[in-house]
């Protein structure tokens, strides 16, 4: 085992693990802190996914903390703490207090803070987080249900979540190559620093940075941080570049689609799918909370459409999601969805569904979590950033595509489908 990474949401670390295994490492995602008896064999890169993005800081620390000493026992050497490439966060967490307890626990002086991810959009510029053409306070991230971004300023996000000096290298270092990004850190750390904001506009800029942070044990960011990682390993030798990866294997069956991410895009691929004749069955907070929609009600109607994969959804525009949160407190109105497609998956599994699509980072935190799976293998590519995956170990082996609400083209729910025929 090589390199280690602990992730702050499910879809979040299944990006990770696409990117590490396109690279070329073997890798494997756990769902959750792996158990003593994890069998680390012909494994280079092990993603820890955790769900803890938007719990308390206190318990996202200690669980972090627990897959770090996890990881690093089972011989890791460099570890990634995985979040949002909108950087989603609040003032209180996690990702500083994360970022602050891993530092500390490994002894060391620096980190550094990258969430672009240029495929998808994100760029950082003079510190300052871009959604595509939009700042990210201007972008639909502003609206989103749990962790609304209303900061741009990286630099200012992160310091108002950490005691630890925040410094910021710009694009014109990283542009000059990996020896003059490492000089801009040796002068961080004789300034105090101990976190930098790097920018980066393209994957070429992620590779100079990937380069420059070999020696780093700590890196913070998205999943593009990771590009330039494993080349590290193989240029020191001890990354086999024939090592083959593990077959892919998606178990056949029925399949069903499960979204609760409220992004601009996942609602415009459901846009999208209900104009193509998916069947589609929505569900809405209140509506749970009153007791008016159970379930088992939406199971018997999905079990019955037996032509096209159907679609089970939460989603809703920020004004509906508001009135929700307006009623029932914004946890709760988030909690009552999950529970409810965490139900409606594991029923429809005892149902013999094996195949499942699934919209948004919390949601498939809670559907996974309840479908009782602990790994996964990575498989093919649906759009950047989105493989299928399937799980491990388990008994009745489930396909599962986990989408971050703001990924994936606007056809991605009938392209799944085609990827994985
Ligand atoms: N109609 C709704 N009203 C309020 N909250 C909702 C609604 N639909 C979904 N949610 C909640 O919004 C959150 C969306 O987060 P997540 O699943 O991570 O999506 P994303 O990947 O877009 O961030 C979840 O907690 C979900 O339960
Ligand atoms: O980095 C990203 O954007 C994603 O990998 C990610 O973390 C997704 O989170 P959600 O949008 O909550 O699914």
């Amino acid at each position: 085992m090589l390199l280690g990474a602990i992730a702050d949401d499910l879809t979040g670390a299944t990006d990770l693990a696409l990117t590490l295994s396109r690279e070329g490492m073997r890798t494997v995602q756990t769902v959750g802190v792996p158990p003593a008896d994890f069998d680390f064999t012909d494994i280079d890169a092990v993603v820890v996914a955790l769900k803890s993005r938007t719990i308390p800081a206190a318990e996202a620390v200690a669980l972090s903390l627990d897959a770090l000493s996890c990881l690093v026992g089972a011989g890791a050497r460099q570890i990634v703490f995985k979040y949002c490439s909108t950087f989603d966060s609040t003032q209180a967490g996690n990702i500083g207090p994360v970022t602050e307890a891993l530092i500390d626990a490994l002894g060391e002086d620096l980190t550094i803070v990258c969430p672009a991810f240029p495929t998808n959009g994100r760029t950082v510029y003079r510190g300052h987080l871009f959604v595509g053409d939009q700042l990210l306070s201007e972008s639909p991230m502003k609206d989103h249900p749990l962790t609304p971004m209303t900061d741009s300023s990286l630099v200012r996000l992160m310091q108002a979540q950490t005691r630890l000096p925040v410094g910021l290298v710009t694009r014109d270092t990283v542009a000059k190559g990996p020896a003059a990004v490492r000089d801009a850190f040796a002068r961080a750390r004789a300034g105090g620093q101990s976190v930098v904001v790097v920018d980066a506009i393209t994957d070429d800029d992620l590779r100079v940075i990937g380069e420059a942070i070999a020696d780093l044990r700590l890196i913070t960011g998205g999943s593009g941080i990771a590009l330039g990682l494993p080349e590290n390993f193989r240029r020191s030798g001890l990354l086999d570049s024939d090592a083959g990866s593990r077959r892919f294997e998606a178990p056949g069956g029925r399949a069903v689609m499960l979204a609760g991410s409220c992004s601009t895009a996942t609602r415009g691929q459901i846009e999208a799918a209900i104009a193509a004749g998916t069947p589609s069955f929505t569900i809405d907070p209140l509506a749970i909370a009153d007791g008016n929609v159970s379930p088992q009600e939406i199971v018997d109607r999905v079990a019955s459409e037996t032509d096209r994969v159907p679609l089970v959804y939460s989603s809703a525009e920020p004004d509906r999601v508001r009135a929700a949160q307006a009623r029932l407190g914004r946890e709760r109105a988030g909690e009552l969805v999950e529970h409810f497609l965490a139900d409606v998956a594991v029923s429809l599994r005892d149902r013999g569904f094996s195949r499942f699509l699934v919209a948004g980072g919390e949601t498939s935190g809670a559907v996974v979590g309840a479908l009782g799976v602990s790994a996964l293998l990575i498989g093919p590519e649906i759009d950047p950033g989105v493989p299928w995956t399937h799980s491990l170990g388990d008994e009745r082996p489930v396909a599962l595509a986990l989408k971050s609400g703001n990924f994936g083209g606007v056809d991605f729910f009938s392209k799944a489908w085609k990827v994985l025929a």
